[in-house]
């Protein structure tokens, strides 16, 4: 699947998407037992290799062609007053980003990774959830195939990060009409709300999920509480399902997007790791929700794709040490 030209397309792809090869997984684990360490010495990093070889097919992969992918998108919700900063910042730090002045930047380059930045018509801003469907179904849909277009065939370890004032709102109550629970349980301080801010928050959180919650799959209900970006996010990161591209996810709004292909196809992230855990209020809980173990818990909330970004070098340790160790063999290392 190339082209995705209707939501329904889209539903099929995650549904029929394969997944890692057998053999390069158990190529991998002979390989791991075999390399100049006690077994299991390398702790997690081991099993994530032989995740990686599986997803990319190779029982020695390499990670040499990582892609971090940003989108921006602006929120109809900002005028009920959700976030600290104003609505924008999500143009300005777009420009910041072509710059290459924001974190994201940094961690990026710091990984050797590709970054492609696409702001998805920030003159348009969402409508209000509170009111209606955030997104009608052509702008949903655009906002899809943005995401699975800006997939560079060819990457080899997927990032998706975001900017959009007010998402925190957006994906907290994309989670509040995914799992329910009360919207105190998924709202946090995004930019820095005080304690009015975030009781503000909730009471739009609540009424967006009790609009919205229950009308249709993951995909529907991203539609109605979501945000262009986080729509590119899920759109992107299924493309890399489609194609065995493995992705690491990052903070709560990413995997708020990640939370609604799950809802959608039991297996869509299989191909997914967790980056790390945000500082945001309710990551931790998503995370669970997805059965995701984050790799990195650093104290982060900044989103941007950040905390992912930062991931991809834990990966590319693991990967390194798997396929560049010698054997015992090879080594003439006593085995024990
Ligand atoms: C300067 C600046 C840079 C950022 N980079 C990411 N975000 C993060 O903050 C926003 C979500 O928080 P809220 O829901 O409270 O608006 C998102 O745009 C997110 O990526 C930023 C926010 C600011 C202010
Ligand atoms: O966890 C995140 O992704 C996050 C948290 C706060 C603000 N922006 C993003």
């Amino acid at each position: 699947m190339t082209d995705i030209r209707t939501i329904d397309d889209l539903r099929a792809a995650l549904a029929g998407a394969p997944g890692p090869s057998e053999a390069a997984t158990r190529g991998a684990q002979a390989r791991n037992g075999q390399l100049t360490k006690p077994p299991g010495a390398l702790g997690r990093l081991e099993a994530l290799a032989i995740w990686y070889a599986g997803w990319r097919d190779d029982p020695r992969p390499s990670v040499t062609a990582p892609q971090v992918i940003v989108f921006a998108g602006n929120h109809g919700i900002t005028a009920r007053g959700v976030s600290a900063f104003p609505a924008a910042v999500t143009e300005q730090m777009v420009q910041n980003f072509q710059a290459g002045g924001a974190a994201i930047n940094q961690l990026a380059t710091l990984a050797g990774a590709r970054m492609d930045v696409h702001a998805l018509s920030l003159d348009t801003p969402t409508r209000d959830f509170t009111e209606g469907p955030a997104m009608d179904g052509p702008a949903f849909l655009a906002a899809l195939r943005a995401g699975w277009e800006a997939v560079d065939p060819a990457t080899d370890l997927l990032v998706v990060g975001e900017m959009g004032i007010g998402n925190t709102t957006s994906a907290a109550a994309l989670a509040q009409a995914l799992y329910g629970g009360a919207a105190a349980d998924w709202v946090g301080r995004g930019t820095g709300v005080d304690d009015a801010g975030l009781a503000l928050k909730s009471e739009v959180v609540a009424a967006g999920a009790a609009l919205h919650a229950g009308q249709g799959d993951g995909l529907e209900t991203l539609r109605r509480l979501g945000g262009r970006e986080i729509a590119a996010m899920a759109g992107a990161i299924a493309r890399a399902r489609v194609a065995g591209i493995p992705v690491i996810l990052d903070g709560f709004i990413c995997c708020a997007a990640a939370a609604c292909l799950a809802e959608t196809a039991p297996r869509a992230l299989d191909h997914c790791v967790a980056g790390h855990v945000s500082a945001e209020a309710g990551h931790a809980a998503l995370l669970d929700r997805l059965g995701k173990a984050p790799l990195l818990s650093l104290g982060m909330r900044l989103g941007e794709g950040s905390g992912a970004a930062l991931a991809i070098q834990v990966f590319k340790g693991a990967v390194a040490c798997h396929s560049g160790m010698a054997t015992f063999a090879e080594a003439g290392v006593s085995e024990g």
